[in-house]
C-alpha cells in the first residue's frame, strides 16, 4: 500500500484509527541504532564499566537515567545489566540498598526497545514483587527512568479496583504486580495475555516465599511461556529460593558482587546496640526522639498493635516532631499516603512493622531504631538497610535489646555485621511514665490500645522460633505492662491455657517441684560464690539477673485461682512460683525416670491387675456422696449363672456361657413382661385420672347434682336467652319453654317477633363475652330451670317477666 493510500484510508476511518493508532514506523536510523547496540552486548565487561554511558544503552534510557542523577552504576548494576542484555537468566544477590531495582529495570527497557515493542504487543515484561509498597516503588522508578520510552506500564496490586485493572490489562507492556493479584488476573481475566512475555523479574524472591506465596509463585510460573528470560533477585539464598530458581531459571548466571565483602550491610551504615530492661525501653525511645527532633527516624516494632499504640501515645505526649505509623492492617490508600509523606518529610518519626523493612526506599533516613529485637539476622539486615542507601547514602542504626536477647549480637557478628555496644546514661533517660498513666486513666480507648499492644507483643515473643533469644519465661510482663502505662497487666488467654496444662503436670509432681526449688537455690548460691572469685562482675551480674528472673514467675496470672488468700500461703506460693520456671526441668526429669523404668509388658500389666483383684471391664457408678450405685441389670438371677460367676476364674467356656445366657434370658423376659405390664397399668391410671378431671370441670360449669336447689337469683333475662337460642342453634330441639312460647297467643308472637329482630340478635351475639364459651352453659341452665318447674309455674313466671318488661 502506497503512502497516499495510507493517508486516504486514515481519513476515511479517522475514528477507528484514533483508537488503534499504529506506532510510528521506526526510522531507519533507529533500526541502525538497535543493530549497533545489539552488536555491543557481547563486548560488555562489567569491571570496565565506569558510568552508565559505558553500557550500550538507548538514548532514551540514558537520558532518563541522567535526569534522575543516576550516573555511576552500583556493583550489582554493573554486573546484572551486562548479563541481562546478553540474554542470560540471572540469579542475583546483593546488599540491601545496593540498587537492584535499576539492575532489572534498565534491561527491561532495553530489551523491549530493541524488540521494537509496541502497545499492541501486550505484556512484554513482568515484575513480581512481594509487597504492594515495593511494587509501587518499582513502578515509580520505572516511570521516572523510562518516561521517554513509548511503553505502557501497569501496577497491579491488591487493594485496588479490580474492575479498573481488568479492562486495561490488554494495554499494558510492563506489568508490575504482587503475586496474589497477578494470579487472580491470570485465573479470571480473559483480557490477560502473557503469551508474548519476553522477560520475567522475581524481585525479593525470598520475601515472596516467606510471605507464603510459594504455591502462588509456582502457579504463576507454570502459566508463563517457557522461552522467556528470567532475573531472580533475592537477599538470601535459602533452600526454597533455590527451588524457585530451579523452577524458573535456565542455566542462570550467579551475580553476587558482595559475596566476598567484609560486611553484609552497607559500609556507610554505622550500627550500634544498647541493652535495656523492659521497663526502661519506652523511656529510652522517648528520650531518643526528644534528642533527635531534626532527624528522619524509622522505628521498627514487632506487631501492628504495638505500632498503633506507640503512635497514638506519642501523638498525645507531643514530642515536638511529626509522627507517622505504617502497618499492615491500615487501609491501602492510607498506607500509600503515609509512605509518601515519610518520603517527603525530612524531620519525621515513622513507627512501622516489618512491612516497611524490605525493599522500601525511603530517601535520606538518618536513623533506623529497632525497638524490638528482630526475628532473625535477615530481618535485622533489611530493617537496618532502610538507611545508608544508594551510592552516597549514610545513616545509623540502633538496636535495643532486652538483657536476655543479648546473645543475638553473636548471631549478627557471625554473619559479618559490625555492631558496637553503647550505653545510655540512665540520668539522661526521661521517662514520661506518670504522664502515660494519667493519659490512660482518662482515655479508655488509649488504654484498650495499650492492652492490645501488650498482648500482641507477648504473643509475638511466644511465637518466635529462636527460643534461646525469645524466652517467654524471662519476659517480665508486669514490668512491660507498667512501661506501657498499664497498672494492671491484661490477662493473656493463651498463656492461661499453657498455665493450666502445666498445672496439671504440677499436681503429679509437687514433690519434685519442691525438690527442684531447693536445688535451684543451692545452685544460685554456688554461682554467687564463684562470681566473686572470678571477678567478671558485669557479665555475672547480667547472668544473675536473668537467673533471678528465671526463678520469679513473670506472668501475672491475675485471679487464675481467684484466690488471693492462697498467695499468702507460703507453700502454695512456692508451688505457683515454680510452675513456669521448672517445667522444662520437670519434663526432663519425667522423661529421665521414664527412660530408666523397665518397659511394661502386657503380661506384667495383667499380673498387676490380678494382684490387685481388679475386675476388668466393670464400671462402678457413684452417687454424689460417693456411694456406689448398684446396677440390678447386671445382677445374675439364675442359679446356673451364679454358679458360673463364682466358678469363673479365667478363660471362657463358650458352651457354658451360652447356657448361662439362655437361663438368664428367661429371667430377662419375665423382667421385661413385668415392665410392660407396669407401663400399661400406669397408662391406664393416667387415662382414668384425666377423665375424672374432665368430668370435674364439667361439674363446675354445668348443672349441679340433684341435691342442688333452684336458685332463681341468677336467672338470666329470658328475652335474651330465648331470642338467642332460637337463632343460634336451630338444630337443637326446642325446650318446653320454647314450645310454649311459640304456641302462645298473638300478643306473645308479636313480642316474640320483636325479640327475634336480627338487629337485637346481632347485638346480643356481639356482646363482650365470646358466644361459644358462655352459650352452652346458659342454655343448659335454662333447660334445667324449665325442667324443675311445672308447665303452669313456668307460664306464670314467663307472663310475670313479660309484664314487668312492658312496664
Ligand atoms: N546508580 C545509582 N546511583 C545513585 N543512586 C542509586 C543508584 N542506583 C540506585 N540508587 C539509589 O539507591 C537506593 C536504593 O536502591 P534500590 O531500592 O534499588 O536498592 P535495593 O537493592 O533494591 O534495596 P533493597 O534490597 O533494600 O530493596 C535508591 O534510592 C536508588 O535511587
Amino acid at each position: 500500500m502506497t503512502k497516499d493510500g495510507q493517508i486516504l484510508k486514515r481519513n476515511e476511518n479517522k475514528k477507528k484509527h484514533r483508537l488503534f493508532k499504529p506506532k510510528k514506523k521506526k526510522s531507519a536510523e533507529e533500526d541502525a541504532a538497535i543493530q549497533y547496540l545489539k552488536a555491543q552486548y557481547d563486548k560488555i565487561v562489567p569491571d570496565e564499566i565506569k558510568t552508565f554511558k559505558d553500557f550500550p544503552l538507548s538514548q532514551k534510557t540514558l537520558k532518563g537515567l541522567k535526569e534522575n542523577n543516576y550516573i555511576v552504576p552500583t556493583d550489582i548494576q554493573k554486573q546484572a545489566i551486562g548479563y541481562a542484555l546478553q540474554g542470560k537468566d540471572i540469579l542475583g544477590a546483593a546488599k540491601t540498598g545496593s540498587g537492584k531495582t535499576l539492575a532489572f529495570l534498565i534491561p527491561i527497557l532495553e530489551i523491549l526497545f530493541c524488540k521494537k515493542w509496541t502497545r499492541l504487543d501486550g505484556v512484554g515484561a513482568l515484575v513480581i514483587s512481594p509487597t504492594r509498597e515495593l511494587a509501587y516503588q518499582i513502578y515509580e522508578t520505572l516511570r521516572k527512568v523510562g518516561h521517554l520510552h513509548d511503553f505502557s506500564a501497569g501496577l497491579i496490586i491488591g487493594g485496588q479496583n479490580l474492575k479498573f485493572e481488568r479492562k486495561r490489562m490488554d494495554q499494558i507492556n510492563i506489568l508490575i504486580s504482587t503475586p496474589g493479584r497477578l494470579l487472580q488476573h491470570m485465573d479470571e481475566n480473559p483480557l490477560f495475555d502473557c503469551s508474548q512475555l519476553q522477560i520475567l523479574i522475581l524481585d525479593e524472591a525470598d520475601r515472596c516465599l516467606d510471605l507464603g506465596f510459594e504455591t502462588t509463585m509456582n502457579a504463576i510460573i507454570e502459566n508463563l511461556p517457557p522461552n522467556r528470560q528470567t532475573l531472580l533477585f533475592s537477599a538470601t539464598q535459602t533452600k526454597s529460593v533455590r527451588d524457585l530458581a530451579r523452577l524458573s531459571l535456565s542455566f542462570p548466571t550467579y551475580v553476587a558482587p558482595h559475596e566476598q565483602a567484609a560486611t553484609v550491610t552497607p559500609e556507610a551504615l554505622q550500627q550500634s546496640y544498647i541493652v535495656s530492661d523492659i521497663e526502661d525501653k519506652l523511656g529510652t525511645l522517648w528520650s531518643f526522639i526528644r534528642n533527635h527532633l531534626k532527624q528522619k527516624v524509622l522505628v521498627f516494632m514487632a506487631t501492628c498493635k504495638q505500632v498503633k499504640y506507640m503512635y497514638e501515645l506519642f501523638c498525645k505526649l507531643r514530642p515536638g516532631v511529626s509522627l507517622l505509623a505504617l502497618y499492615g492492617t491500615l487501609h491501602q490508600e492510607k498506607r500509600e499516603r503515609i509512605y509518601q509523606e515519610f518520603c517527603r518529610k525530612s524531620n519525621v518519626i515513622l513507627f512501622a512493622t516489618d512491612l516497611a523493612s524490605r525493599g522500601l526506599d525511603f530517601p535520606k533516613v538518618n536513623w533506623v531504631i529497632q525497638y524490638d529485637c528482630p526475628e532473625n539476622v535477615d530481618t535485622y539486615i533489611h530493617r537496618a538497610g532502610r538507611t545508608a542507601r544508594g551510592v552516597l547514602g549514610k545513616g545509623e542504626g540502633l538496636l535495643i535489646l532486652l538483657p536476655q536477647e543479648e546473645s543475638f549480637i553473636e548471631d549478627l557478628k557471625n554473619n559479618k555485621i559490625p555492631i558496637n555496644k553503647i550505653s545510655v546514661d540512665p540520668s539522661k533517660i526521661m521517662s514520661p511514665q506518670r504522664k502515660i498513666e494519667s493519659l490512660l486513666s482518662d482515655n479508655s480507648d488509649l488504654k484498650q490500645s495499650a492492652q492490645r499492644a501488650f498482648v500482641s507483643y507477648v504473643k509475638s515473643v511466644s511465637l518466635m522460633k529462636n527460643k534461646q533469644i525469645f524466652n517467654i519465661q524471662l519476659l517480665d510482663t508486669d514490668a512491660y505492662a507498667r512501661s506501657l502505662g498499664l497498672i494492671v497487666p491484661p490477662r493473656i488467654k493463651f498463656m492461661f491455657k499453657k498455665m493450666n496444662l502445666k498445672n496439671n503436670t504440677e499436681k503429679v509432681t509437687t514433690e519434685n517441684v519442691i525438690q527442684k526449688l531447693k536445688s535451684n537455690d543451692a545452685e544460685h548460691e554456688e554461682s554467687e560464690s564463684c562470681e566473686s572469685e572470678s571477678g567478671i562482675a558485669p557479665v555475672i551480674q547480667q547472668m544473675k539477673k536473668i537467673k533471678e528472673k528465671q526463678k520469679i514467675p513473670k506472668f501475672d496470672f491475675h485471679n487464675v485461682n481467684g484466690d488471693s488468700d492462697e498467695e499468702e500461703d507460703g507453700f502454695i506460693k512456692v508451688k505457683k512460683k515454680n510452675v513456669e520456671v521448672d517445667m522444662t526441668a520437670l519434663e526432663e526429669e519425667n522423661t529421665r525416670t521414664k527412660k530408666n523404668a523397665k518397659p511394661l509388658t502386657k503380661a506384667a500389666v495383667a499380673k498387676k491387675i490380678l494382684k490387685k483383684k481388679i475386675k476388668v471391664n466393670t464400671t462402678v457408678k457413684f452417687t454424689e456422696d460417693g456411694e456406689a450405685i448398684e446396677d440390678d441389670k447386671k445382677d445374675v438371677k439364675s442359679e446356673l449363672a451364679k454358679q458360673f460367676v463364682t466358678e469363673n476364674v479365667g478363660g471362657i467356656d463358650i458352651e457354658k456361657a451360652k447356657e448361662v445366657l439362655r437361663e438368664e434370658d428367661k429371667f430377662d423376659k419375665i423382667r421385661f413382661r413385668e415392665k410392660v405390664k407396669a407401663k400399661h397399668k400406669e397408662q391406664k391410671r393416667k387415662l382414668k385420672n384425666k377423665k375424672k378431671d374432665e368430668e370435674g370441670e364439667k361439674d363446675d360449669f354445668g348443672s349441679q347434682s340433684e341435691s342442688d336447689s333452684v336458685d332463681l337469683s341468677w336467672l338470666p333475662d329470658p328475652d335474651k336467652i330465648y331470642g338467642k337460642k332460637s337463632v343460634s342453634d336451630p338444630k337443637e330441639p326446642a325446650s318446653d319453654s320454647d314450645n310454649n312460647q311459640a304456641n302462645s297467643g298473638s300478643d306473645d308472637s308479636e313480642i316474640d317477633e320483636k325479640y327475634h329482630r336480627p338487629t337485637k340478635r346481632k347485638l346480643l351475639e356481639s356482646k363482650v363475652i365470646p358466644q361459644e364459651s358462655v352459650t352452652p352453659r346458659k342454655v343448659k341452665k335454662i333447660e334445667d330451670v324449665s325442667a324443675s318447674l311445672s308447665v303452669q309455674e313456668a307460664e306464670a313466671l314467663a307472663m310475670q317477666l313479660l309484664k314487668s318488661k312492658r312496664k
